[in-house]
């Protein structure tokens, strides 16, 4: 084929077929790094694909103008159409005029304002009356967790919440979760484009698309819902949230036609899209990972909750103002971001033209993964890097310390995520409210299954039972 001699090593490839290995898990990868080195290349039908496996290489790739882009997958665009929108997977300037203007309602909506903190706090203390209802016996950590998650990026975009006994929004959450966990099946015909072809039957079957079908019925249903009431209640002289000040830079922009333009509802229908997808099941996701690794690590929770009651009274709440006296509640934060590396592989962006990386030629078009789950395990970074030890964020002074270097669970460079600020607020405040009320425990004789589901790109944790107790009823230790 006609690749360049240099390009990086990998498996034998097959024309038309690809690779004869794979690279779906964590272990894949370590596999693959150890057999070819920290820069391989693998292939999939007809597209291929490099795997960055240290820091200095995704440094060194993200930091390049030509490793911006993302590969434009059919699957993506189910919601409107086959017209590519939105922010999270856009190129060029749609992309960044959208990311400009969302940047910009993060910062003023979301960060720390009153009006994000509000809300988080108010889906906080609901959170905890229904853990408050599963105490004092074997439980799985329930769908609220996810509800509430959802509830604070529903305030952020629309303004509204969600009971969590609503059923709409339960199977709209479970819909798109399950459209997340078969994104491998989905987009196959991406790389093989002759799937296209087979009978829609037999694509419903193998390549599951009746979950797209029905999460595109929905979807449409309920932003469309969303965005005209919107319309209809606007006040442009005090917008509240992300589809108002959409809709208000909408007009401005018509008034300005040379200018950078977003593509009307669409862009704004697959931006709420984007926002629920990015932000409620990595955010939901990180909050389990941390309710089980305290629940696994008895010493953490007990520092946890001495530092906790050290700054808090019985009956005060946490607020943004305590984030300088709970250093240890940051650093364990910090450690299950870098222990659960949640988008172990971070999200693929493609090269737009041949680049040079690590003395290899990297061709246009290559998608490009950073394995963040190995730099968050790598031994030039991180001293002992298997144990769960958020001393690891704190420095000699007690105080929290955070690190760049082979950290990236929100990715680097200028895809970087753009709700990390809020991703990280939530996880703060609610975290702290529910350590302060309650500990968290395996079952007798139980040890906790901390190894991630085996699902390609992402970590998600085994569902299992612990058991919640309130901390006022059964003094710990
Ligand atoms: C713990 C929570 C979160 C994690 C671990 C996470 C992680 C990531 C990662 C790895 C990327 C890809 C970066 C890249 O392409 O190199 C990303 C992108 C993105 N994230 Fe997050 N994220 C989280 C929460 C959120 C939240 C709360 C929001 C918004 C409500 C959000 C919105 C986005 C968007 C819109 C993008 C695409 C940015 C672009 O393509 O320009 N994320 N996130």
């Amino acid at each position: 084929e006609n690749l360049p001699n240099n390009v990086p090593k990998g498996p034998l490839t097959i024309p038309g077929l690809g690779s004869l290995d794979y690279c779906l898990y964590l272990s894949d990868m370590r596999r693959l790094r150890d057999k070819y080195g920290d820069i391989f290349l693998m292939k999939m039908g007809s597209k291929y694909m490099v795997y960055l496996c240290n820091y200095q290489l995704v440094k060194e790739a993200f930091s390049s103008p030509h490793v911006v882009d993302r590969p434009q997958f059919q699957m993506l665009w189910f919601l409107t159409d086959g017209v590519p929108a939105g922010v999270a997977f856009t190129d060029g300037e749609q992309w960044s005029t959208l990311r400009k203007f969302l940047m910009r309602q993060m910062r003023n909506l979301g960060m720390g304002k009153s009006y994000m903190e509000d809300a988080i706090m108010s889906e906080a203390r609901k959170l905890a009356n229904d853990f408050e209802k599963r105490v004092d016996k074997p439980a799985k950590i329930p769908k609220s967790v996810e509800v509430s998650v959802l509830n604070i990026v529903w305030q952020l975009v629309a303004n509204k919440d969600y009971e969590y006994d609503d059923k709409k929004v339960i199977d709209l959450m479970d819909l798109m979760h399950k459209w997340f966990v078969d994104t491998g099946y989905l987009v196959l015909p991406d790389f093989f484009p002759i799937l296209n072809y087979l009978p829609k039957f037999l694509r419903n079957y193998l390549l599951k698309e009746h979950i797209t079908d029905e999460l595109k019925k929905k979807c449409i249903d309920f932003t469309k819902e969303t965005i005209e009431e919107h319309r209809a209640n606007l006040d442009c002289d005090n917008p509240v949230d992300v589809i108002d000040h959409y809709l208000i830079e909408m007009d401005e922009q018509q008034k300005n036609p040379n200018g950078p333009q977003f593509k009307s509802d669409l862009d704004l229908t697959m931006t709420i899209f984007d926002l629920f997808a990015a932000g409620f099941d990595t955010t939901s996701s990180t909050l389990r990972w941390l309710i089980l690794y305290v629940a696994s690590h008895p010493e953490v929770q007990r520092k946890l909750h001495e530092e906790i009651d050290s700054v808090l009274q019985s009956d005060e709440e946490i607020s943004l103002n305590h984030k300088d006296s709970l250093p240890y509640l940051e650093a364990t934060i910090y450690e299950t971001h870098r222990y659960c590396s949640f988008a172990m592989a971070g999200v693929f962006h493609q090269t737009s033209k041949d680049i040079q990386l690590g003395g290899h030629t990297i061709p246009k078009g290559t998608h490009v993964y950073a394995c963040q789950a190995l730099c968050h395990e790598d031994p030039n970074y991180w001293k002992e890097p298997e144990k769960f030890q958020p001393e690891r964020f704190i420095d000699e002074n007690g105080k929290f310390k955070s690190q760049k270097e082979s950290f990236m669970p929100f990715g680097i460079g200028r895809r970087q995520c753009i709700g990390e600020a809020l991703a990280h607020m939530e996880l703060y405040l609610v975290f702290a409210m529910l350590l302060q009320k309650f500990h968290f425990a395996p079952p007798q004789g139980v040890t906790l299954d901390l190894e991630p589901k085996q699902q390609p790109l992402v970590h998600y944790c085994k569902d299992q039972d612990l058991i919640i107790t309130l901390r006022n009823t059964k003094p710990e230790e």
